[in-house]
């Protein structure tokens, strides 16, 4: 018998349902549920509260057409040090690249509960390839109201051989566009560090990896009771991510105590600075906390591609970095090792860097 909203309110049930059915958040969305089941209920600390919101605050928007002007440069390296995160355009990812992974974004989430759960932890024919719901729901006090398709790149031939189909060729051609606005950026904010060339070294320690998630975030009975995404920061050196034309991504500002929005720019794309850039810069460039609030009359979609160092690296502060004299903050930490401190804990807020932090007390 299908469930109802009613038989629901038992806890099994609704875990049952939602992640091993593989329903996930968007098959409870769906039942027209009126109220917002207790396992979504985030503490009041964990929310969003509207008075913290600075409205007339924003992240710089940048020009990317003349990308290694010295202006341009500047403005890049001093978006990374004071908020983290900025949006560019007139960058070189087309618009129709652009339309076709968020349309392929929208066609995998409409599959049947059935099909997505081929690609769950259990049943994925690769590591590399999982479809879940919330973060880590056997961390989590309170689930979050997000189900994602995660792609870990390994090759072209693995990725035509173990992605969904439906959406596989436009991942890859988001993934492979994106390629020059990676280095670009990357090239940019080196050069902000004393990097002068990155090398075939530098360049695996920098993007030797690369993740594409597709989030979908359904529509919320009670958005206001809980959370799309925890606040948390990436453990990228640098996400690229596309949102669509709804809204609810939150950064912190003000040295973390209130939220600015990041409002959807047609055409842009979101970047942000994640925890590997911070060690590597040895704190110079910032991985802000950000989470994304639940939407109550709309299905929103966002898709980024995190730019990881290999995860064989050794991570710690760059020896370009510390020539100039300063302490190292940051002790080496193999960044497989980093990544898994992040994925086995609920997310909160800022404290996975404290895995490479020199305790000095
Ligand atoms: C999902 O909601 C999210 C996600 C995020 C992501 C933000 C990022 O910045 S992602 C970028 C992460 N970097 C990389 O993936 C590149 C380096 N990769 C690696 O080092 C490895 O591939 C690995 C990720 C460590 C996995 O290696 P493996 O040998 O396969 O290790 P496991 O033991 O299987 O996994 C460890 C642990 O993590 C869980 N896990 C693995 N992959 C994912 C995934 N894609 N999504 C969620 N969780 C994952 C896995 O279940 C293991 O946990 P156990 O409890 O089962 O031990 C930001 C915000 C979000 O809301
Ligand atoms: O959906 C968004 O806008 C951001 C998602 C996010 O922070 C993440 O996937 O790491
Ligand atoms: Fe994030």
């Amino acid at each position: 018998m299908a469930p109802t909203s009613a038989t629901l309110t038992d806890s099994l049930a609704l875990t049952d349902f939602v992640i091993n059915q593989g329903h996930g958040v968007k098959g409870l969305s769906e039942m027209g549920l009126k109220t917002l089941p207790k396992e979504y209920i985030h503490p009041l600390e964990e929310r969003v509260d509207k008075a913290d919101i600075l409205p007339q605050a924003s992240i710089p928007v940048i020009d990317m057409s003349k990308w290694d002007d010295t202006e341009v440069a500047k403005s890049i390296c001093d978006a990374a040090e004071k908020w983290g995160f900025f949006q560019v355009v007139n960058h070189c990812v087309s618009l129709e690249v652009l339309g076709r992974v968020k349309a392929a974004t929208h066609r995998f989430f409409g599959l049947s509960a059935e099909e997505k759960k081929k690609y769950s932890k259990e049943l994925s024919p690769s590591n590399n390839v999982r479809f879940g719901t919330s973060f880590n729901t056997q961390a989590e006090k309170a689930l979050e109201w997000k189900d994602y398709l995660s792609l870990f790149y390994a090759s072209d031939d693995e990725s035509s051989a173990l992605w969904p189909p439906a959406c596989k060729d436009e991942v890859l051609e988001y993934m492979k566009s994106s390629e020059v606005l990676i280095k670009q950026l990357l090239q940019v904010l080196m050069k902000g560090l004393n990097v002068t060339e990155i090398d075939q070294t530098k360049e695996k320690l920098l993007m030797g990896s690369l993740r594409t998630n597709l989030n979908y975030y359904p529509i919320c009975p009670n958005p206001e009771l809980t959370v799309g995404v925890g606040r948390h920061s990436d453990v990228s050196t640098l996400t690229i991510l596309l949102q669509d034309d709804i809204g609810g991504l939150y950064v912190r500002g003000d040295e973390g105590q209130s939220w600015i929005h990041v409002p959807p720019v047609n055409g842009s794309l979101v970047i942000n600075i994640g925890d590997a850039l911070q060690i590597l810069s040895n704190g110079k460039y910032k991985s802000v906390e950000h989470c994304v609030i639940a939407n109550g009359s709309r299905n929103r979609i966002s898709v980024p591609i995190f730019v990881n160092p290999r995860p064989k690296e050794i991570l710690c502060p760059l020896p370009e970095v510390i020539a100039t004299g300063k302490k190292p903050v940051y002790k080496p930490v193999l960044y497989s090792d980093y990544v898994k401190h992040f994925f086995r804990k609920a997310h909160d807020g800022k404290k996975t860097i404290d895995f490479a932090k020199i305790n000095n007390s």
